[in-house]
């Protein structure tokens, strides 16, 4: 995907990532532009220069569209072959149709179904509104409405499907839950995703690429892990998310916990909820005759907050002296000082510590205190122990 976008006063942003990036994330601090670059993309900003290619690895050259802001449907000249790209935008403040009820909604999204529209069954289903069918739109909660709304997007059928803000009502873990069937059944229609969103959580977990906004212009662009650590180094997000993956090790009766398990590179770390992502196969298994019994091993990713990690510069991890179940052996890559004093008194202030493990990388927010008496710098070997949800 492609775009260089100017509107006036807002925003001048231009950017570019591999289309095999289903998933695409923006992020950035409050008023920096994020809802102004998702509104113009899809054609909702009708004084913007738009040009935008959302096949860029696919279809070159990058291909100027011709925004049409009422359908919110564009179309695209790529190398003079017309392609009509069908753009979904559901807002935070859901904008259904109130002289129908919820099943007049989906019905009327139905009757203007694209090729990759979901049934009315399966949409209601994994947007957890079956229940909600015969309500009518102004009787809905804001939570409600808004998996409404996202259910009604996905019976359209758009080639992309934009999100602004668009689960904010939800709890966690129900957002959790309707994020995990969007990006699934995204990924099996072939849908972009791309969603505003300031749970840096949900986007480390469920984007593949991110886009971070500020004042207008975009600051950086990539895989989650760099543009996290670009934001993280810049000090524009106070408490940086990290994402480990590994392993799901199959939950059996020697193990009665209700933890899931993810062995990354041999260290078990204990998880709440875990992010299934691709299974791969293994060829190593083997049976009791020796033979070979190959296995799809089911990967998991979990994200950890710098604010839950501590530093250990006790690094023998094998013998258990901590309540605090995870542990990870890690070398320190560099610290980042907060530029403007968060407080008067030195001792209060925090820096955030970057860690390796292996190619993983985690995040420890401590404090400048710490960093004196533990004397860490670039290259010490350390422990990370952390909780997960
Ligand atoms: N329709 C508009 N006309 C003029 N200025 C606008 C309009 N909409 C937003 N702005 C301004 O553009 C800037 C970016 O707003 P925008 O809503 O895109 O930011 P954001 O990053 O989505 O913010 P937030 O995270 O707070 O929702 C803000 O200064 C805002 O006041």
């Amino acid at each position: 995907m492609e775009f260089n976008i100017s509107l006036e006063n807002r925003i001048n942003a231009k950017s570019a990532l591999p289309s095999s990036m289903q998933v695409v994330g923006i992020t950035g601090p409050s008023g920096a532009g994020k809802s102004s670059l998702l509104r113009a993309l899809a054609g909702f900003e009708q004084e913007a220069s738009v040009s935008v290619n959302w096949f860029a690895e696919d279809a070159k050259p990058i291909a100027s569209a011709t925004v049409n802001a009422h359908s919110a449907t564009k179309e695209i000249n790529v190398n003079s072959a017309p392609i009509r790209v069908r753009v979904g935008l559901v807002f935070q403040q859901p904008m259904l149709f109130p002289h129908v009820n919820v099943k007049g909604n989906l019905a009327l999204a139905e009757r203007h179904a694209g090729s990759k529209a979901l049934k009315v069954e399966h949409a209601i289903a994994g947007c957890e509104c079956e229940h909600l069918l015969h309500k009518s739109i102004d009787s809905l909660s804001g939570g409600e409405a808004q998996r409404v709304a996202l259910a009604r997007a996905l019976v359209n059928g758009p080639d992309v499907l934009m999100l602004d803000e668009s689960l904010s009502a939800l709890d966690a873990a129900l957002r959790s839950k309707i994020l995990r069937f969007l990006v699934k059944t995204c990924g099996r229609l072939n849908i972009k995703l791309i969603m505003v969103s300031h749970d840096v959580q949900d986007l480390a977990l469920f984007c593949d690429g991110l886009i971070s906004v500020v004042d207008g212009e975009v600051e950086a662009t990539g895989s989650v892990a760099y543009v996290m650590a670009k934001i993280a180094s810049q000090g524009s997000v106070e408490n940086p998310c990290a994402i480990l993956e590994g392993e799901i090790i199959k939950n059996s009766d020697d193990f009665p916990h209700p933890f899931t398990r993810l062995n990354v590179s041999g260290n078990i770390l204990y998880a709440k909820a875990t992010v299934q992502c691709d299974s791969k196969l293994n060829t190593n298994n083997k049976d009791e005759q020796g033979l070979s019994t190959d296995q799809h091993q089911q990967r998991g990713k979990i994200a950890v907050f710098a604010s839950e990690v501590s530093i250990d510069t006790n690094t023998k991890v094998n013998v258990p002296s901590s309540s605090i179940l995870n542990a990870l052996p890690c070398e320190v890559v560099e610290i980042y000082h907060p530029e403007i004093p968060q407080s008067e008194n030195q001792q209060l202030q925090t820096a955030i510590v970057m860690l390796t493990h292996g190619n993983q990388v985690l995040y420890a927010r401590v404090s400048t205190l710490s960093i004196e008496r533990l004397k860490l710098e670039p290259g010490l070997s350390v422990v990370a122990r952390f909780k997960l949800q």
